[in-house]
């Protein structure tokens, strides 16, 4: 049985150059984690290396913001997986809806990605989402499922232990997105969970982490996380300091064994 934990994690995007990327993991590695949370930050490649070799006696995970599936070759401006895992990373952002949107990944380039990332022993943090259109005609479930089926298609039940599959509403991101109700979410997530087991099997052997993301905050940051099929957050903007991270994970420490008990 796959035990539950709470997990938070913090994408920095495109932002902090090497300095004050270093600066940032400096302040987070005498960071205790409180028990039965599992965080992670996902630098940009300019200083993956350098924040993992001073996160690598840290319980904080690090990962990559995307990858390509070859492992070499003429790819110029891509990292593939084994060059990721060499810089110390132990998992990796794969289909971020600012990658779907931007750089033309599709459900079936992040599926090929997430089995890439498998191959080399990283763990693939797998980001789906709705568009507004799509929440506003009522097709949100059934745009995260199809995502959700693809990015899964073709694993095994010991690739299903390693993922994480994270909702961001698209809607929801950045300074112009708005939080997505937490009974909205609750809904989403259960409806998710009904995915996932059907892939992984109802017996509760494998529990994929479902975690939500979208202008997480500290105000609202304990709403999602205390929901039962949430499984805890991604954190774009109220993340990116490094106390404010410690902080908004502190905050939510004592959830762990509430929804343990669950
Ligand atoms: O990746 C995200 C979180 O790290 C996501 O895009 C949400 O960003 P936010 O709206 O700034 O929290």
């Amino acid at each position: 049985m796959d035990q539950k934990s709470v997990w938070v994690g913090t994408n920095w995007k495109m932002n902090k150059g090497p300095g004050e990327a270093i600066a940032a993991a400096d302040a987070l590695a005498s960071f205790k984690l409180p028990e039965g949370v599992r965080a992670f930050v996902t630098p940009p490649l300019t200083s993956l290396k350098d924040v993992a070799s001073i996160l690598q006696d840290s319980p904080v995970m690090v990962g990559a913001q995307t990858m390509y599936w070859e492992d070499s070759g003429a790819w110029t401006g891509e990292v593939s997986a084994p060059m990721i895992a060499e810089c110390g990373a132990s998992c990796v952002l794969l289909g971020h809806s600012e990658r779907r949107q931007n750089f033309g990944e599709t459900d079936w380039t992040v599926n090929r990605k997430v089995q890439a990332a498998l191959r080399h022993g990283l763990r693939p943090l797998i980001c789906i989402g709705d568009l507004l259109d799509e929440y506003e005609a009522g097709v949100s479930q059934e745009t995260l499922a199809r995502q959700t089926k693809i990015a899964l298609n073709g694993l095994s039940r010991e690739d299903l232990r390693q993922v994480v599959v994270i909702y961001e509403p698209v809607w929801a991101i950045g300074s112009s997105g708005r939080p997505a109700d937490p009974p909205f979410v609750s809904e989403i997530h259960t409806k998710l969970r009904s995915v996932v087991e059907e892939i992984a099997g109802h017996d509760g052997s494998i529990r994929i982490p479902l975690l939500y993301g979208g202008s997480v905050s500290r105000a609202n940051i304990r709403d999602y996380v205390a929901l039962s099929d949430v499984d805890g957050v991604l954190i774009g903007r109220a993340g990116w300091d490094p106390e404010d991270f410690m902080s908004l994970i502190a905050s939510v420490g004592d959830l762990v064994s509430v929804k343990a008990g669950a």
